[in-house]
């Protein structure tokens, strides 16, 4: 290896790091950092994303410093405090089965003593409750909404996590909390900040949250092996990879196209053509990609058609707000 592709190896590993990715640097040793990389920077912008999504539904979002100071404040909540500490308290349940798996990571690799972890994960979950509680004021809730929200967001991530129930070790329940945690949660969250969570913005976003459920399975194909010889059963383990991957792509667009249904049926049509234009590309990189071959190419899959669906999300919301819903 040249001087200046190991330089630009390590330049990437220490990115890999500070975003809490695979191939981080193992080398470091500032505290900081990795109590960064052990909250997985990476993984906050799905529900920063979503925030915003519920901000656009509730149809009352302005462009103003106040707006735009609460949606910042609330993505503060959603990303680093409690996805944070979502990912940190994963890591701490999951800590022997990585010491066979990945034991490179801060946890078990000793990086980090096990008191220091439990210390930064009250520390998340404290500061995201509060911060919740004075969204909710900030918000002049009667009934504070997002405190309600945190509080179950986090009792969610706690049984996805940790025994004895564990959600994740069953592939449909653990990928449909995941898919929920990712849609509909943070939408709900956003959208009771600016307006009123009604029924029906509950009940399409759980509706919705079943093509999340799909983006979920789709990361469950790189640890078919490994899933199967410690029990746990995801839905490749449960159904076999060809199987799984077609359960996987049918979800991910039977539910988008459900949802632009719905958008016709409020006379949303534009913005309903709108999202099918964008589950065009995604059923095109299934078919290149990930149908062909879903345990090589589902990063491959998720890089190139997750952009489509996300935005997809925002022109469901930006419909839901003009329509008044
Ligand atoms: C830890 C999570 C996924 C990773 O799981 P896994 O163990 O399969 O993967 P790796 O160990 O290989 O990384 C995410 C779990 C999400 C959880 C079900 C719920 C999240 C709740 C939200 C953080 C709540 C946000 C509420 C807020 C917006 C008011």
């Amino acid at each position: 290896m040249t001087e200046s592709s190991e330089l630009q190896t390590e330049r990437s590993a220490k990115t890999r790091q500070i975003l809490g990715m695979k191939g981080a640097d193992v080398k470091e040793s500032s505290i900081w950092k990795i109590r960064l990389q052990l909250m997985k920077p990476i993984t906050w912008i799905p529900l920063m994303w979503g925030i915003l999504c519920g901000a656009a539904s509730s149809g009352n979002y302005h462009w103003a410093l106040e707006d735009v100071l609460k949606s910042a404040a609330c993505m503060l909540l959603a990303g680093p405090l409690l996805t944070g500490y979502t990912q940190i308290m994963n890591d701490y349940y999951d800590r022997e089965i990585d010491a066979i798996n990945e034991p490179y990571r801060p946890i078990p690799s000793g990086a980090i003593p096990l008191n220091q972890v439990v210390i930064q994960i009250w520390f998340l979950l404290l500061s995201g409750v509060g911060l919740a509680y004075v969204l909710d004021r900030w918000a002049g809730h009667e009934f504070p909404t997002i405190t309600v929200l945190a509080i179950a967001g986090s009792f969610l991530s706690y049984i996805y996590s940790a025994p004895p129930l564990k959600l994740k070790q069953n592939g449909w329940l653990g990928c449909y909390a995941l898919g929920a945690s990712y849609i509909a949660i943070p939408w709900w969250t956003g959208h009771a900040l600016f307006g009123d969570l009604n029924p029906t913005i509950i009940i399409l976003t759980l509706f919705y949250s079943f093509s999340g459920l799909g983006i979920a399975i789709v990361n469950d194909f790189k640890s078919v092996e490994g899933d199967k010889a410690l029990g746990l059963k995801s839905l490749p383990v449960m159904f076999g990879v060809t199987t799984a991957a077609w359960i996987c792509v049918a979800m991910i667009d039977v539910f988008q196209a459900g949802v632009a249904g719905y958008l016709m049926t409020i006379h949303q049509n534009l913005m309903a053509t709108l999202l099918i234009l964008l589950i065009i590309p995604q059923i095109t990189f299934q078919d290149m990609y990930f149908l062909r071959d879903p345990i090589k190419n589902d990063v491959k899959y998720q890089a190139s058609a997750q952009p489509f669906l996300v935005f997809g999300m925002l022109v469901t919301a930006l419909a839901l707000g003009h329509a008044n819903i």
